[in-house]
C-alpha cells in the first residue's frame, strides 16, 4: 500500500465549491479498485489548507491503472479547477511506526488482561477434555496448553506478545494443528464450549465485546479446521495476528 498526500490552498471563498467537488469526485474514487481509502481534511489554524489523504493498493496501480482508467476523466473533471492550488502531491511509504493511540482499551484490557484468559482457558480444557467429541483430540494434551492458549489470546487481543517471545508464536501454533484432521462438528463445539467457559467464569458480554471476540474465534477455528486437514498447505511464517473492535467501538456508556 502507497499513501497520496496531496496539500491545497483554496481561497476561503472558494471552501465550500472546493468540498462540494470532492464529495462528487469521491464517487470515482469509491469506485475504484486500485483506491483503499481516502479522506479529505481542513486545517483548524488555517482553514485556507487542506490534505487529501488517499491510499492506494500501490503507487504503480495508482498511476497506471487508476490515471488510465475509465473513473478518472470524471475524477479530474470534478477538481480540474483546483489542480493549479496544489502545494504538494506525492507518494509516502508507510513505516512501521504507527499504531492505535490510548483512547479505546485493548479487547485484552477490557477482558481483564492476562488474569481472565487464564481462567478462561483453564475452565475450558476442563470442558473439552469431559466432552465426548471434541476430548479425545486432547488425550495428550500438555498439562501446559490452557497456559499456552491463554498467552496465545491475550496476544491477539492486544496484550504481551509472550506467545510470540517464548512460546514459538505462529509457527509452533501452526504446527500443533497440523494433521489432526478436526471436523465441522468438533470445530463447533469447541466454539460452543469456549462461549460456555467464557459465561461461566464471567469474560465481558455486552455484545460489542463478545461480537469482536467471537469474531477472532470463528476466523480462528476455521483456520485451525483448515491447517488440520491432510491436504493442507497453510502460511508457513506469519505473526500472530492482532484482533481489534471491528465496527462496533467499545460501549463506554
Ligand atoms: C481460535 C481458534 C484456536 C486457537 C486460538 C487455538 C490455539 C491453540 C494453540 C495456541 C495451540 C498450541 C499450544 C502450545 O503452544 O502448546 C493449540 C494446539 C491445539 N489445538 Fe488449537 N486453537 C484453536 C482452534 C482449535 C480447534 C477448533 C481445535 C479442535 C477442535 C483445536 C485443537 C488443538 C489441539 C488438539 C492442539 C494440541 C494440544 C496438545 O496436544 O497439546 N484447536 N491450539
Amino acid at each position: 500500500m502507497i499513501v497520496e498526500y496531496i496539500r491545497y490552498r483554496i481561497p476561503e471563498d472558494g471552501s465550500e465549491q472546493f468540498e462540494e467537488a470532492y464529495r462528487r469526485a469521491a464517487g470515482s474514487l469509491a469506485r475504484a479498485p486500485q483506491c483503499v481509502n481516502y479522506e479529505l481534511s481542513r486545517c483548524v489554524d488555517d482553514p485556507a489548507c487542506y490534505i487529501l489523504r488517499i491510499t492506494w493498493t500501490s503507487a504503480k496501480e495508482h498511476l497506471e491503472g487508476f490515471r488510465s482508467g475509465e473513473l478518472f476523466p470524471a475524477f479530474l473533471a470534478e477538481i480540474r479547477p483546483y489542480v493549479e492550488m496544489i502545494e504538494e502531491m506525492r507518494h509516502y511509504e508507510q513505516t512501521s511506526v504507527r499504531g492505535d493511540g490510548g483512547s479505546v482499551p485493548s479487547l485484552y484490557d477490557w477482558a481483564g488482561g492476562t488474569e481472565a484468559f487464564e481462567q478462561l482457558t483453564e475452565r475450558f480444557y476442563e470442558l473439552v477434555k469431559a466432552d465426548e467429541l471434541v476430548g479425545p483430540l486432547f488425550a495428550h494434551m500438555d498439562p501446559g496448553h490452557p497456559h499456552y492458549v491463554a498467552m496465545w489470546l491475550a496476544e491477539v487481543f492486544g496484550g504481551p506478545a509472550r506467545y510470540t517471545g517464548e512460546r514459538g508464536g505462529y509457527p509452533h501454533m501452526l504446527r500443533m494443528h497440523l494433521g489432526r484432521g478436526i471436523t465441522e462438528a468438533q470445530r463447533r463445539r469447541w466454539v460452543a464450549l469456549l462461549v460456555d467457559a467464557a459465561d461461566e467464569v464471567g469474560l465481558p458480554d455486552d455484545p460489542e465485546f463478545r461480537a469482536a471476540f467471537m469474531g477472532y474465534i470463528e476466523w480462528g477455528t476455521r483456520l485451525a479446521l483448515g491447517n488440520s486437514q491432510p491436504d493442507a498447505t497453510p502460511v508457513q511464517q506469519a505473526p500472530v495476528p492482532r484482533w481489534g473492535w471491528g465496527v462496533a467501538p467499545p460501549y463506554q456508556g
